[in-house]
């Protein structure tokens, strides 16, 4: 893991704790995690945020409160029970696919716990051993998105006869070592590059309204002694005309069966710059933000958050208004980049294939249906 502060940390016998974001980088408090309903309200106010970390610290959260339950009442007792808490644990956030995938695969685990127990105990063991293992593999899932998506913005900055050169790169959000369980996904390929000694320089975007470029990956540079330099939204495309990028790295909240990529507002307006200035623009995503079941970006659930996010300014818990009192304010909290302005999709399995027939489409049903370790490696 980094040296950056751990967004989560858990243990089977201490519980589970998560850095308030909201208070980040002016303090660093962990809150305590006791149940489904906290873990709940941290995701919904977005003191965890981030969509690999959204699933985890709600698969946790319930794990915690399984943790503490009695043993003996009969297994469909215990079953009913989770799959009700797990029903309402997907409410908090619609966009962020994780989320529902991870409560998916949990639920599977539970109804097979029930095939084979006959008691509250098995039952709760598999799903609190299935909400630890996604903990383990979150950050190898990073290791080698970093990789890959390293590996190509290399191969891209070799074709086009830069090579030798260190990278420029830009990224919008916060999808480092705070939106998952360390090393990160977009920050992950920028952590690479700079592990490789191939990162010049990587821009953040502030990425208004929330701000989580500002507060959260600039404090992650910092903090890693990454080299970076924070611009607001406005200025990406002066900086693509003046100093020139090598790729624009992105994470991603859900992508649908075609590519369309849903990820925080603003990452749209950076793949139409990327393709006005020929810069590479990737997204990265591990497989639990694949969604197969949804078709294209249009059928993607759009989170709208309330106005004074945008209204006001929020810091450390106090509010300023900013905007004219009364002004109506829209905010959503997302957009969805066409499968045609992305480059590329790294994940922890290599580079989704672009289909065959339709060369502006990923083909992402095929690439999950590839047995493991048989997927194409990033062209
Ligand atoms: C690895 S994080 C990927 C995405 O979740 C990230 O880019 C993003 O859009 C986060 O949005 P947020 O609203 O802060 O949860």
């Amino acid at each position: 893991m980094s040296g950056a502060l751990q967004s989560l940390r858990y243990s089977r016998s201490g519980g589970l704790e998560v850095l308030d974001q909201l208070k980040v980088p002016q303090s660093k408090q962990y809150t305590p995690i006791k149940n489904a309903e906290d873990a709940w309200k941290a995701v919904r106010s977005m003191q965890v945020r981030g969509a690999p970390l959204i699933a985890m610290v709600s698969a946790l959260g319930l794990a915690v409160e399984a943790t503490e339950r009695a043993k003996d009442p009969p297994a469909e007792d215990a079953a009913a029970w989770l799959r009700q808490k797990m029903s309402y644990l997907r409410t908090s956030r619609p966009t962020a696919v994780n989320l529902s995938n991870a409560m998916e695969v949990l639920e599977e685990v539970v109804n097979s716990a029930l095939q084979s127990g006959s008691h509250a105990a098995q039952v709760y063991e598999a799903y609190v051993c299935a909400a630890e293992r996604m903990l383990e593999e979150d950050v190898a899932a990073n290791k080698a998105i970093g990789e890959a998506g390293a590996d190509a913005i290399l191969a891209a900055m070799q074709a086009c006869g830069r090579g030798g050169s260190k990278a420029r790169v830009l990224t919008i959000c916060n999808t480092g070592s705070l939106a998952t369980a360390g090393w990160g996904t977009a920050l992950g390929v920028i952590r690479s590059l700079h592990a490789r000694g191939r990162l010049e320089r990587a821009f953040a975007c502030e990425t208004r309204p929330y701000n989580q470029g500002a507060r959260l990956t600039a404090f992650e540079f910092v903090e890693d002694g990454i080299p970076g330099t924070l611009i607001c939204d406005s200025m990406a495309a002066s900086l693509m005309q003046r100093f020139g990028v090598d790729a624009c790295v992105v994470g991603a909240d859900r992508v649908a069966a075609n590519g369309d990529t849903a990820n925080k507002i603003g990452t749209y307006a950076l793949a139409v710059l990327c393709r006005h200035h020929g810069v590479p623009f990737y997204v990265t995503a591990p497989l639990t933000t694949l969604d197969a079941k949804t078709r294209s970006g249009s059928d993607i659930p759009i989170e709208e958050r309330p106005g004074d996010e945008l209204s006001c300014l929020k810091l450390n818990g106090e509010s300023h208004r900013l905007a004219a009192p009364g002004i109506e304010v829209w905010n959503p909290a997302f957009d969805v980049t066409p499968a045609s302005l992305i480059t590329g999709i790294a994940t922890d399995k290599g580079l989704v294939p672009k289909r065959c027939s339709v060369p502006e489409d990923y083909d992402i049903a095929g690439f999950l249906a590839q047995p493991n370790g048989k997927r194409k490696k990033l062209a």
